[in-house]
């Protein structure tokens, strides 16, 4: 490699990290070969000859974002592909040095605190599929994109503004949200007529400044009217479509009268109710102690997210129903300070306080990074809240199924995905076996995507398989699990395997996709069972085959005949080596998806 792509390199993490070289530390040293001796972090073409990735994903950055260094390099700018820098504390502005990196296909720098405007040459960078840059203080327009082109696209939670140039209906209003004076499809609210996209704006430079002069003040009102129209539609619907929670906020103590808490509360009347206050939990409660009101009811596990978690808090914040399913209902809660938490309220749940408080305990101590933990739980005899970190990528099922069904997910991203849930899953067996906790649902729907689009299981040990035939999830009983109950984990992964492999829904035209799959004969598997983007995309064929004959066993009618989950993992890690041996195979990357 260059000595001159070595030096830039260096010189910009140096920017990144404020002078202090972390680099060091990753082998980034200038008499070293960031390809031949592994620099870490860094990603090279199959011959060892060029620079193609860097990934400086939450590190710690807390510099600026040098894309002069990188970009203006030619040899670097020529082969880089993917630059990521998401999750670390960069500020300052991404100038318009970054359009001379023209290779780019993957640019993600969400979860920083980058200001100023997005650069037109982000524009007219021609591969570029994948962008991100959530989660910052970016102001001003939208550049003018071909949003056609893109995988993923996301510019939500910043501080743009005006109107968003036309989509074309490539990309939905989640890519948006959180910039207050953005506006026009696909956001609910309209332009006002006197606005003007970035396209237009860059074709009539000549009273830009007046224009936005009126376009702000016309934003401002928009926004405010807008404002006061949510708080207005908020509150009403509260009282008439039972929807949103403000959730008792009017109650100021847990331990006021019950006739004030069920009549103030809307959503939770139905919901948290009387009961739900009567009782408490602590950490050193059980049943026999729960007569005081008093917010130690919900119980905090450590953990940095919720830190001083009340019950109060809770009950406060406005919550927003996500789901309601056969088993409890689940809410998002947006706190004040930004702070976003899902609480799964379970009813009728007919477990003991102490079994419950052991099996929440249990599965705490277990940990892995692929199952979403509780951050606190709380338990009263006639409902159970677990309450965990809210994850804005959505789950499994709408990455298969939702509207931009297939389209960036590739191969490796399915295989990385299939390898890290049978890993989190034979993991979580082993470590729970003596004690016998199993995920008792698993499928797509409770397998999320992190923010760092990494798969992550949700919801564990909630309940537990006990109708093996038909693969119905009750809720648990006792502290532990049924030993059949791993074995119906095993058929849940099976059954998610096959979502991954067919891309089709588990009830699709009205058969059960394990039986339609075992109608299919072996000849037909590669015409017939296999998604079309896998196929088009020339996947290995293989492995695809390989992959399905694990999903087959895992879905065995006998639960008895079904393997180990340790057994579903080590079979999928030979696939994953096998891939690994065929193709420069890249877990990272495979995992920046959408
Ligand atoms: N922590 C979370 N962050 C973001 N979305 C979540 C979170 N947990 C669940 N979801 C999503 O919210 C939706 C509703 O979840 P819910 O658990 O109510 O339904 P479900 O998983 O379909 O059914 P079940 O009640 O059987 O678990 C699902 O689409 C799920 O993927």
């Amino acid at each position: 490699v260059d000595v001159e792509v070595k030096n830039s390199l260096i010189i910009f993490l140096a920017k990144l990290s404020n002078g202090v070289q972390p680099g060091l530390s990753w082998g980034w040293i200038p008499s070293s070969d960031p390809c031949k001796e592994h620099w870490q972090n860094v990603a090279c073409d199959s011959l060892n000859t060029t620079v193609t990735k860097l990934f400086l994903n939450g590190q710690n950055l807390v510099g600026t974002l040098d894309s002069a260094s990188l970009c203006n390099t030619k040899p670097l700018a020529a082969s880089l592909t993917t630059l990521a820098l998401d999750d670390n504390n960069i500020a300052g502005q991404i100038s318009d040095e970054i359009g001379h990196c023209n290779q780019l296909t993957q640019f993600t720098v969400s979860y920083n605190r980058l200001s100023g405007t997005l650069p037109e040459s982000l524009a007219a960078l021609e591969n570029l599929k994948t962008l991100d840059v959530s989660n910052n203080q970016l102001t001003g327009l939208i550049p003018n994109f071909d949003f056609s082109k893109f995988d993923k696209f996301n510019v939500s939670n910043n501080k743009l503004q005006g109107p968003i140039p036309n989509t074309n209906g490539f990309v939905q209003s989640n890519s948006f949200l959180g910039n207050s004076e953005l506006c026009g499809d696909p956001l609910a609210n309209k332009c006002p007529s006197s606005s003007v996209t970035a396209d237009e704006k860059s074709k009539n430079s000549k009273g830009v400044s007046k224009n936005q002069v009126i376009i702000y003040i016309g934003y401002a009102i928009l926004a405010s009217v807008f404002v006061a129209l949510v708080i207005f539609k908020i509150c009403t619907k509260n009282k008439k479509e039972d929807r949103m929670v403000d959730a008792v906020n009017k109650v100021s103590a847990v331990d006021e009268s019950m006739s004030k808490i069920s009549a103030a509360s809307s959503e939770f009347k139905g919901g948290l109710s009387k009961s739900n206050y009567s009782v408490t939990f602590s950490a050193d409660d059980d049943e026999s102690h729960s007569t005081n009101m008093v917010s130690s009811s919900l119980v905090v596990l450590k953990s940095p997210v919720v830190n001083g978690l009340k019950f109060e808090d809770l009950l406060k914040a406005p919550a927003e129903l996500l789901g309601r399913g056969k088993y409890g209902s689940l809410y998002k809660v947006i706190f004040e300070d930004g702070m976003v938490l899902v609480v799964k309220r379970i009813k009728d749940w007919a477990i003991s306080g102490s079994d419950f408080k052991q099996r929440m305990e249990r599965l705490y101590q277990a940990k892995h990074q692929s199952v979403l933990p509780a951050l606190a739980f709380y338990f009263s005899k006639q409902e159970k809240l677990l309450v965990y970190e809210y994850q804005q990528n959505g789950s499994l099922f709408r990455l298969i199924h939702g509207s931009h069904r297939g389209q960036a997910f590739d191969w490796n991203s399915r295989l990385s995905v299939a390898a890290r849930i049978a890993e989190a899953l034979a993991f979580m067996h082993e470590e729970l076996r003596t004690e016998g906790i199993a995920h008792g649902n698993l499928k797509s729907s409770n397998i999320l995507l992190n923010k760092k689009m990494e798969p992550c299981i949700s919801e564990y040990g909630l309940m537990e398989i006990h109708d093996q035939e038909n693969q119905t999830p009750r809720k648990a009983s006792k502290a532990g699990s049924t030993s059949s109950a791993f074995k119906g984990d095993v058929y849940g992964f099976g059954v998610v395997l096959l979502e991954l492999l067919t891309g089709k829904l588990v009830q699709h035209n009205g058969v059960d996709l394990t039986v339609w799959v075992h109608s299919v004969v072996r000849e037909e598997w590669t015409a017939e069972v296999f998604d079309r983007t896998l196929m088009s995309e020339c996947a290995s064929e293989e492995r695809m085959v390989n992959l399905l004959q694990v999903a087959i066993k895992c879905v065995n009618r006998s639960a008895e005949a079904r393997p180990s989950m340790n057994q579903v993992a080590l079979m999928i890690n030979t696939i994953v080596e096998e891939e690994e041996g065929s193709t420069v195979f890249d877990p990272q990357s495979s995992m920046s998806l959408i």
